[in-house]
């Protein structure tokens, strides 16, 4: 069968992208696992599929390089509330999405006729350790001393719909992440894996992110990383709510606010090519 698919990335994350509208997949975890490989796939950090909802102008599911699903993903959100705008299946400037963590409200900025930017609202940080879930007690996980591997790490624990792990860190360009980052997504303390993100305070409020991702291994951004660690910059007194927080990730910058409300997210997404492969 020939599928027909749109590779896009948000901040050099990159997924592809297929239009539910038209195709019917059977199983999307096989298929994510064969067309991420970079050699002998198509190349991505996983595939996303773009479906029509009953509650939303359009529903989004992704899945991670190995196969298994994310109930959320803040890059690939934006790109595509893009796709539906450039492809004219949604015609609107400010539109829903249905994920597997809720519908988001999304507001596109336009030049020259293509969507270039967009905010999402991301909704509530969650920060219960249950419903994170983390397997340690309190009302939350702050600094909270831990052991991963043989190192003590002070971590901070927030879901944004998907789960997040977050340490700051001193030097986070020498971290090795590929012997780390294992260490964390299979911690015992994390019975649905974790998506670790490590974080070198800059200045006030401009945060630089290294992440491992739950699934994908080392990506060049990850938008629910950033909210997470925008949050986590906050309960640790790092950074402040109600205003602009600069995340700066391998692949470009999120804007970041955690309000009382909700948490929004900024950013840029595009289009790299689009194709056709046998499946
Ligand atoms: N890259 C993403 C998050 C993708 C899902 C994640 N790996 C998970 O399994 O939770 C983002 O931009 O948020």
């Amino acid at each position: 069968m020939e599928l027909k698919f749109t590779k896009m990335q948000g901040l050099g994350n990159d997924y592809i992208y297929i239009n539910c509208f038209e195709a019917e997949i059977n199983s999307p975890e096989a298929l994510a696992i064969k067309l991420s490989d970079r050699h002998f796939g198509i190349g991505g950090d996983g595939i996303v599929l773009i479906l029509p909802s009953n509650v939303a102008d359009a529903k989004m599911r992704m899945f991670n390089i190995d196969g298994s699903e994310g109930k959320m993903c803040g890059n690939a959100i934006r790109c595509v509330a893009k796709y539906l705008y450039d492809y004219n299946i949604v015609a609107k400037e400010e539109l829903t999405v249905e994920t597997l963590s809720g519908i988001k409200t999304l507001s596109l900025y336009i030049e020259n006729g293509a969507v270039e930017n967009v905010m999402v609202d991301m909704g509530k940080a969650e920060l219960l350790p249950e419903k994170i879930p983390v397997l340690l007690s309190g009302e939350g996980i702050i600094a909270e001393p831990v052991t991963i591997g043989t190192e003590n790490y002070e971590i901070t624990c927030v879901s944004m719909g998907n789960p997040h792990c977050v340490v700051f860190k001193d030097h986070i360009d020498d971290l090795d992440l590929p012997k780390l980052g294992p260490l964390f997504e299979n911690s015992p303390l994390f019975p649905d894996r974790i998506n670790t993100e490590f974080i070198e305070v800059v200045e006030r409020n401009v945060l630089k992110m290294r992440v491992w991702e739950r699934g994908s291994g080392e990506t060049l951004a990850c938008g629910t990383g950033a909210c997470a660690s925008a949050v986590a910059a906050v309960l640790n007194g790092y950074c402040e709510k109600n205003v602009d927080i600069q995340v700066h990730l391998l692949g470009g910058m999120l804007t970041i606010r955690y309000t009382d409300d909700t948490v929004w997210m900024t950013g840029g997404c595009a289009k790299v090519f689009e194709g056709t492969i046998n499946i």
